[in-house]
């Protein structure tokens, strides 16, 4: 049976992680705990490591700002190690670590440290990345068709392809033709999508972007994106405004069948 060919008004589709193909409850309740409970054994373990210390020295040089800065009175500095504080330097990393966690701060240093701790966890099989299975069939029918897809997520490169070459469905790699986290800017300014378009050649009006957070849908929409929210379970509740202002899907296959996105059907 000849299935019926559908043009989408689409080239490309942009992706948000955490509330949009992945539940927030496995970031929250398995990610963030993985990396809570685990940092002073991990740090003890590999504190010789050249990685471990390049990714302190991420944290080191965010911590900088962030006292200068002077917004964050908790802020404190992380120190270099020098001769026999080895222990003092550990204790200002958790310090550091579990305050901006407890914020669910989206800055780069603490988003590529966490990815860098995920990682043991998905290679031993402790962690399994949470991909709905509606985002899994919409993957596939996208591909078939030659509408590219791209990730963008403040997770770090490394732990979206953490979170999707090690999911619970197998490796879903294949899918992506590229990755953007918070190195290219943040999720909330116009300027990050509007470099995105420039990086994966579409024009703004092609890339369809798909997020949970309407702060995030607002900034690409005025970076001229085609956007629709994405509403899950346990996601942040959304205003009659945002309702209105919006599509709003919860879950793929409404995305791939809604007039509004679907050029013409022969
Ligand atoms: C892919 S890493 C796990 C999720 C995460 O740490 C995160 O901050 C996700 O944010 P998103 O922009 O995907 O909502
Ligand atoms: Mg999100």
């Amino acid at each position: 049976m000849s299935q019926i060919a559908i043009d989408y008004t689409y080239k490309c589709v942009l992706l948000d992680i955490e509330g949009t193909t992945t539940p927030i409850s496995f970031v929250h309740d398995k990610l963030f705990p993985f990396v809570t409970n685990n940092l002073e054994n991990f740090l003890n373990k590999n504190w010789k490591n050249n990685e471990l210390q390049e990714q302190i020295q991420l944290l080191r040089e965010q911590a900088i700002k962030d006292v200068s800065a002077g917004e964050f009175p908790d802020a404190k500095a992380i120190p270099e190690e020098i001769d026999n504080n080895e222990e003092e330097v550990k204790n200002a990393v958790i310090q550091n670590i579990t305050w901006q966690m407890k914020l669910n701060r989206k800055i780069a240093a603490l988003k590529s440290f966490q990815g860098y701790m995920w990682r043991g966890g998905y290679e031993s099989g402790e962690l399994k990345g949470i991909v709905y299975q509606d985002v899994i069939e919409a993957l596939k029918r996208w591909r078939e068709i030659g509408i590219k897809i791209y990730i963008y997520s403040s997770g770090s490169i490394a732990a979206q392809k953490l979170l999707f070459g090690y999911s619970d469905n197998g490796n879903l790699l294949e899918y992506f033709s590229g990755h953007f986290d918070t190195t290219i800017g943040s999720k909330l300014e116009k300027q990050s999508y509007e470099d995105i378009a420039k990086e994966v050649k579409f024009e703004p009006t092609e890339i369809l972007f798909l997020s949970d957070n309407v702060k995030e849908i607002v900034a690409a929409k005025s970076a001229k994106f085609k956007v629709a929210i994405v509403d899950r379970p346990k996601n942040a509740p959304l205003s009659d405004k945002d309702r209105n202002d919006f599509i709003v899907f919860t879950d793929f296959l409404q995305v791939l069948a809604h007039p509004e996105f679907i050029a013409s059907q022969g």
